[in-house]
């Protein structure tokens, strides 16, 4: 990829928006963010990551002119059915209280012992070139892990410091920004994104 393309990042997440431009930057996309545009967060009512996804790209798409790519992502916690999924964000009851919401999932998880506290991050990223695009692109990304019964690490945001990843021997908060970049359910993602953006 040679020439420098525009894209709206329809986040107000300052830990996506992070990741998003350090795996983009280098690859000449100048990435501005949804609050760059004035757009404010769009209403996350769908059922799944997809239908989110594709809510909030529509909604930068709209009110930047320019394509967007949006993220709705989270953790699925086996012994919680899938818990907290689509609602990670707001698990805890506020919205985007990484602290409140890390505290319940220890919560919820006192009484799972070890071998039985696995977990999935997922992530769906939607690619929407304008507001009426009819074939957006939709990729996503998993990442298999366990949750800890105790925070370890500083990095990453979110529920990355009860996230162990067993290759690692590591919380996802323990590893290298470049690491998790590169093995996440985001950069995963992203890179089926960009496959499928050079056909
Ligand atoms: O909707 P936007 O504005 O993008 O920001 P958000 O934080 O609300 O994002 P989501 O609705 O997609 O909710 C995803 C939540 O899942 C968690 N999450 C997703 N990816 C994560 C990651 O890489 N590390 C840690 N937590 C993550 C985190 O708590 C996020 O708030
Ligand atoms: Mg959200």
């Amino acid at each position: 990829m040679s020439a420098t393309r525009s894209l709206v990042v329809a986040s107000n997440n300052a830990g996506k928006l992070r990741e998003f431009r350090e795996l983009l930057e280098p690859l000449a996309w100048e990435i501005t963010s949804q609050a760059d545009h004035g757009i404010s967060a769009a209403e996350e009512t769908g059922l799944t990551f997809v239908e989110n996804a594709l809510l909030k790209a529509r909604a930068a798409c709209l009110g930047s002119g320019l394509p967007a790519l949006a993220d709705d992502s989270g953790l699925a916690v086996t012994a919680l059915g899938g818990a907290p999924g689509i609602y990670s964000a707001r698990y805890s009851g506020a919205q985007g209280d990484d602290q409140a919401n890390n505290d319940r999932l220890l919560e919820a998880l006192a009484e799972v012992p070890e071998g039985q506290r696995g977990a999935q991050y997922h992530c769906v990223l939607v690619y929407m070139r304008h507001p009426e695009d009819p074939v957006p692109i939709i990729v996503q990304g998993s990442w298999p892990g366990e949750i800890l019964s105790l925070p370890r690490g500083e990095g990453g945001f979110g529920y990355d410091p009860l996230f162990w990843v067993p290759d690692q021997g590591l919380s996802v908060a323990e590893l290298s920004p470049d690491l998790k970049n590169r093995i996440s359910h985001r950069g995963r993602a992203l890179t089926a994104l960009l496959e499928q953006l050079e056909r």
